[in-house]
C-alpha cells in the first residue's frame, strides 16, 4: 500500500493507495494540530510499504511525522515546490516559499489540463495560475471560509455554511447575524474567484480550464458562474505526478481525475466582465 499524507492547517488527510491496482482502499483525516494516536483515524502503518507527503502545517509537525513514519515505513517522499517540475516553471521569486499544497495543485492540474487556474478552498482559498507551455504566473491567498468566520467574533463561528445550500440561497441578504456573516463570507470568496479568474484570463488572452479543491470546494463550486471541476484529490495529484509508483501513475495517470472542464470563450469571459465593471 503507498500512503497519501496532505497535510493541511486545518486537517490531515490520508488515503491508502493499492500500489498493484492502482485503488483506493481508505481516506481518513485527523485535526493537524492533535498527536496521531492510536484508535484515532489513521491507518494502519503496517500494510504500507511507501509514504508521500505534503505539508504546509508548522516544520515540526512535518519533522514529527517523517520520523514516527521512518521508523516504520521504507520510503518516505516529501514533496517540496522547486523552479521547475514536470513541465511547470514555478512563479514565485523564491520557488521554495510557494506552498507545496499550491505547487502540486499546479502541478497537477498542469499534467490534466495543460494551463489552468487551480483554485483551493481550505483554510486559506489559494487560486493559482499555469499557462498552456507551463509558466506559473503565480497567484492569490485569501482566508478560507472558515478562518473569515472567526475573524469576525460575532458568536457565530460553530455554525458552519450548510454544504447542501444552493448558492442563490447562500448569496441573499441574511436576516440574522448568522446568516449575514455565512452570506457576506461566501459572496466574498466566490465574487473574488470569479473576479480573480476573469482577470487573468483576460489579461493573458487565454480561457483556463478552471480546477476547485479542498474542503469547501463543493459549496464554492456553486457560486462558480463558470465551467469548472470540482478535484477532491488535486494535491494527491501532484503527489502522483512527482513521485509516481504504481503503472498507472507511471503512464500520468491521476486518481480520481475529473474530466477538462471546456472554459467558455475568451470573448465570454471579456463580454461578462466588461458587463460588470458597467454596474
Ligand atoms: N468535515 C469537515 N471538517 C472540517 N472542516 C471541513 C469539513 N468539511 C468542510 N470543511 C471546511 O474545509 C476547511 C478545511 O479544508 P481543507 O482543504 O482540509 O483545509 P486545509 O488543507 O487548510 O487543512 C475547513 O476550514 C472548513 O471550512
Ligand atoms: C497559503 C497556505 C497557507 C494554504 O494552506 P491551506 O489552506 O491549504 O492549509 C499554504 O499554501 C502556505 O502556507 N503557503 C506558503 C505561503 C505562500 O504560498 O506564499
Ligand atoms: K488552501
Amino acid at each position: 500500500m503507498i500512503l497519501d499524507l496532505d497535510i493541511g492547517n486545518t486537517l490531515s488527510k490520508w488515503r491508502l493507495k493499492d500500489a498493484d491496482s492502482s485503488e483506493i482502499r481508505s481516506r481518513g483525516a485527523v485535526w493537524t494540530r492533535e498527536e496521531w494516536r492510536p484508535g484515532s483515524d489513521i491507518p494502519d502503518l503496517d500494510v504500507v510499504e511507501a509514504v508521500r507527503i505534503s505539508s504546509v502545517a508548522r516544520k515540526a509537525v512535518l519533522e514529527e511525522t517523517v520520523s514516527l513514519l521512518r521508523h516504520r515505513v521504507g520510503v518516505v517522499h516529501v514533496a517540496r515546490s522547486t523552479p521547475e517540475s514536470l513541465g511547470v516553471t514555478n512563479g514565485y521569486e523564491e520557488p521554495e516559499r510557494l506552498g507545496v499544497d499550491r505547487w502540486l495543485g499546479a502541478l497537477a492540474g498542469y499534467q490534466l489540463a495543460g494551463g489552468c487556474c487551480a483554485v483551493d478552498c481550505g483554510s486559506a482559498i489559494t487560486i493559482d495560475f499555469v499557462l498552456p507551455g507551463g509558466r506559473h504566473l503565480g497567484g492569490y491567498i485569501l482566508p478560507g471560509l472558515r478562518l473569515m468566520k472567526e475573524s469576525l467574533k460575532l458568536g457565530t463561528r460553530n455554525v458552519a455554511i450548510d454544504p447542501d445550500s444552493e448558492a442563490e440561497e447562500l448569496l441573499a441578504p441574511g436576516r440574522r447575524t448568522v446568516e449575514a456573516v455565512n452570506h457576506g463570507i461566501y459572496m466574498a470568496a466566490v465574487s473574488a474567484i470569479n473576479r480573480v479568474y476573469a482577470e487573468v484570463c483576460d489579461s493573458e488572452g487565454v480561457a483556463l480550464p478552471l480546477l476547485l479543491t479542498g474542503g469547501d470546494a463543493r459549496v464554492v463550486s456553486r457560486g462558480i458562474q463558470v465551467p469548472h471541476a470540482v478535484w477532491p484529490d488535486m494535491v494527491y495529484g501532484g503527489l502522483e505526478a512527482c513521485f509516481p509508483l504504481t503503472a498507472a501513475e507511471r503512464a500520468g495517470r491521476m486518481s480520481g481525475a475529473p474530466r477538462v472542464p471546456s472554459p467558455v470563450s475568451l470573448e465570454k469571459i471579456r463580454a461578462g466582465l466588461a458587463f460588470s465593471m458597467l454596474l
